[in-house]
């Protein structure tokens, strides 16, 4: 029921292939792409993700961290993302909606993303014909952040919000997740957890993917 994604933000970029192979155990693989305009860092291109879906058969769960994602679509459904993320806040309702249209259209799993300002009843217009909403628990754009515990009370929203509309949709919690946090995003709803530096930053990656599994 939950699953871990790993995010590569925390992987060596030059060891890339070796630090997938390294949490292969997980169930899918998450992708931040940052664009230096929504958030401000410069990360992964489609290119990048081309190489990725060339070196393994994860699902990869790719987060656009991009203003008006609507142009990038298709590119990255191409370049082999199973699922994209579009964040409510990167453009407005219009170009969301048609974002999602193409998605549905590309065959890859539709998503949006909400960043820690933004209120759970956002995802309303949308949630009916999603497959998953993100909901970060740092504000985005760096790994290695203390995770914020006022989302706890957004988890809880959202989840509440998806059982009414949609018990089908996923809730990803993506920012400051470890053993020490996924208790208690899980209890609040979470049954999807991206990591990255508790994961990468793991003797034992394989472990560390166990134990927020909880095994
Ligand atoms: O989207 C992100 C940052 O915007 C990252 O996925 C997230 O921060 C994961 O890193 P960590 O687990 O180290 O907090």
């Amino acid at each position: 029921m939950i699953k871990i994604a790993p995010s590569i933000l925390s992987a060596d970029f030059a060891n890339l292939e070796r630090d997938i192979r390294r949490v292969s155990s997980a169930d899918w693989l998450h992708v931040d792409v940052m664009d230096g305009c929504f958030v401000p860092n410069l990360t992964i291109g489609v290119p990048v993700v081309q190489s990725i879906r060339k070196c393994t058969g994860m699902f990869l769960d790719v987060h656009l961290m991009i203003d008006k994602p609507v142009r990038y679509v298709e590119a990255f459904a191409q370049a082999g993302a199973d699922l994209l993320s579009v964040h409510l806040e990167a453009d407005h309702p219009t170009g969301i909606a048609e974002a999602l249209r193409r998605m549905e259209a590309c065959k890859v799993k539709k998503a949006v993303a909400l960043r820690p300002i933004t209120a759970p009843s956002a995802v309303l217009p949308y949630l009916e014909g999603l497959d998953m909403v993100l909901v970060m628990t740092v504000e985005p754009g760096f790994g290695g952040q203390a995770f914020l515990e006022h989302q706890l009370d957004t988890i809880r929203q959202v989840r509440a919000l998806i059982e009414r509309y949609n018990p089908a949709c996923r809730l990803e919690v993506d920012g400051g997740i470890s053993v020490k946090t996924a208790a208690a995003v899980v209890a609040a709803g979470a049954d999807t957890l991206v990591a990255g530096s508790a994961v990468y930053g793991a003797a034992d990656p394989a472990a560390a993917i166990a134990a927020l599994r909880g095994d």
